[in-house]
């Protein structure tokens, strides 16, 4: 890479923004970043407004430059990383969005799905795009928003609408409407995508009632994906790069080899292991999903995904007024020797792999009367660690191999105390990177390669540098307690359908009476 060039990474995750200037030897230049608000409407409902998101991009790439002291001129190429399966639907001609974003989080769908689970549609799904019918992807939503607002259904039928995912959103807006694309890390997420052909698939269109009219076209990660608008940051940029974050994050840990893993912990937690040029099929609730596409030739992951990570931790700062800052967590949980018999399932939003349950609810159980703010704050911490467990055991199978090791990022990443509890759990180590800004290094290597200014992958896995190396220390048969009292806790938060009123046993003697 010639030395006066950069790159401009782009993070639009699913509570901030980020935008992030490397230079030629990949190091950050200068970065910025921006938390947004988020919208419940209503019980397990999740929105964004795009408009916050697209002008939070451009803020915090105007920032981030002037951080850097770099003139757009002298940026070599964009590279967009982004939440995954978020949903939105614009009008061609204004640019502007029909309905709030309806975020990957959000449980509104959940009946559809069912309804399409019980008429026997999910192997084919499966089969097609490595996913399951659970609303946490994007089809169930987009068709959500075209039966619900006025008119969308004939608008989207009669091409005057688009759909993206927030990728393919803020590239319609950085090139001025010019580009409707995604990449085929995201289009592997909507459930409309078929991994194998890689092509969007008319069943599942059908199946969902999806107009292809709405559709963007569908790139490898490096592409060319068009030029931003002279305007925007004050000259014309190329983006050559475009992932979902989880798949950027991957590229960034230089997760290259086949059975290399990583997990990133923000939001949610994404486990992804690279399974090479095969699909293999999960036979314990995990995701196949494509990890990333260059020259045409997918690349393929299994993939374990935790809804609440990060979330919990801002729950206890934002909703219990527990903490100020997320770090404040270890400390926290430093000062009581162990849990005390308190667990915490976060399962705010039911719960993803491998348990696949949208009814389930958050519990905190085990609360005695000395039980405190520390223990509960450590119970939230512990969360993390025993969700990452259940999906080890998901992807190893076998149920005695353990990773050589997990290579971790992501805003929690941060946090010491919860990579050496991490380690201890999982029973294999755990190591954390010198940039734990991995989703921004990845896209802006994808960027990097696109625009020509790194010559592979290689250059990727020679930069990789190793912060902090977390080994397990826990005995054994703490290790076993600690896990018996989290599979009780997680017992008692799934969802349990009331028993049918046929079925109920018939009331005592003394209430028939009553209510006769
Ligand atoms: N030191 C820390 N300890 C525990 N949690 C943290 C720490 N720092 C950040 N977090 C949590 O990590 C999340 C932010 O990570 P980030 O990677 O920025 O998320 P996202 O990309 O999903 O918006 C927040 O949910 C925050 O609560
Ligand atoms: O916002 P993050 O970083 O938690 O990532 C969200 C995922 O992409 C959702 O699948």
């Amino acid at each position: 890479m010639t030395a006066s060039r950069y790159i401009l990474a782009i993070d639009q995750g699913t509570t901030s923004t980020r935008s992030i200037v490397f230079d030629a030897k990949g190091d950050i230049a200068g970065k910025d970043q921006r938390e947004f608000a988020q919208s419940y409407p209503d019980l397990g409902w999740v929105e964004h407004d795009p408009e916050t998101i697209w002008n939070d991009v451009v803020a915090t790439a105007r920032a981030a430059l002037a951080d850097a002291g770099v003139d757009a001129a002298a940026v070599a190429a964009i590279g967009i990383a982004n939440q995954r399966e978020t949903v939105v639907v614009w009008d061609r001609r204004s640019g502007r969005a029909i309905h709030p974003a309806i975020v990957w989080q959000d449980r509104r769908t959940t009946e559809a799905c069912e309804a399409l689970r019980q008429a026997g549609h999910e192997p084919l799904v499966q089969a097609r795009t490595g996913l399951r019918l659970d609303p946490y992807f994007s089809a169930s939503k987009l068709a959500w928003i075209l039966d619900h607002v006025p008119g969308a259904r004939a608008e989207a039928e009669q091409g005057r609408l688009a759909f993206g995912t927030i990728d393919s959103f803020l590239l319609w807006r950085l090139t001025g409407g010019r580009v409707h694309a995604t990449d085929a890390t995201n289009a592997s997420r909507t459930l409309l995508f078929d991994i194998h052909r890689q092509a969007w698939d008319e069943d599942l269109l059908a199946l969902f009632g999806i107009p292809a009219a709405l559709l963007p076209e569908v790139r490898d990660n490096c592409a060319d994906f068009g030029e931003t608008q002279a305007e925007i940051l004050g000259a014309s940029v190329p983006i050559r790069g475009m992932a979902g974050d989880q798949q950027a994050a991957l590229i960034g840990q230089a997760c290259f080899s086949q059975g290399m893993i990583k997990a990133t912990y923000g939001t949610g937690c994404f486990m992804l292991m690279n399974t090479g040029s095969e699909a293999v099929a999960s036979n314990a609730r995990l995701l196949t999903t494509t990890a990333y596409r260059l020259d045409g030739k997918p690349t393929y992951a299994l993939e374990g995904s935790i809804f609440v990570a990060g979330a919990a931790i801002k729950w206890l700062r934002d909703q219990l007024g527990l903490i100020v800052r997320a770090s404040d967590t270890s400390s926290l949980a430093t000062t009581v020797p162990d849990g005390h018999g308190v667990y915490m399932v976060p399962a705010f939003v039911g719960l993803g792999a491998p348990y696949w349950d949208p009814h389930a609810k958050g519990l905190i159980h085990g609360l005695t009367l000395d039980a405190s703010a520390a223990h509960i704050a450590r119970a939230a911490l512990e969360s993390v660690a025993f969700q990452t467990n259940d999906l080890i055991e998901a992807m190893f199978a076998d149920g005695a191999s353990r990773p050589s090791a997990l290579r971790v990022d992501g805003g929690m990443a941060a946090n010491d105390w919860l990579c050496a509890f991490l380690s201890d759990i999982i029973a294999a180590p755990v190591e954390r990177p010198v940039n734990v800004e991995t989703t921004a290094l990845g896209v802006a290597f994808l960027a990097g390669l696109g625009a020509g200014v790194w010559p592979s992958l290689a250059a990727i896995s020679e930069g990789w540098r190793l912060d902090g190396r977390f080994e397990p220390t826990m005995p054994a048969d703490r290790r076993a307690d600690c896990l018996d009292g989290w599979n009780d806790a997680m017992a008692r938060a799934r969802y349990r359908p009331a028993p049918k009123a046929a079925t109920r046993p018939p009331a005592p003697k003394a209430l028939q009476t009553q209510d006769a």
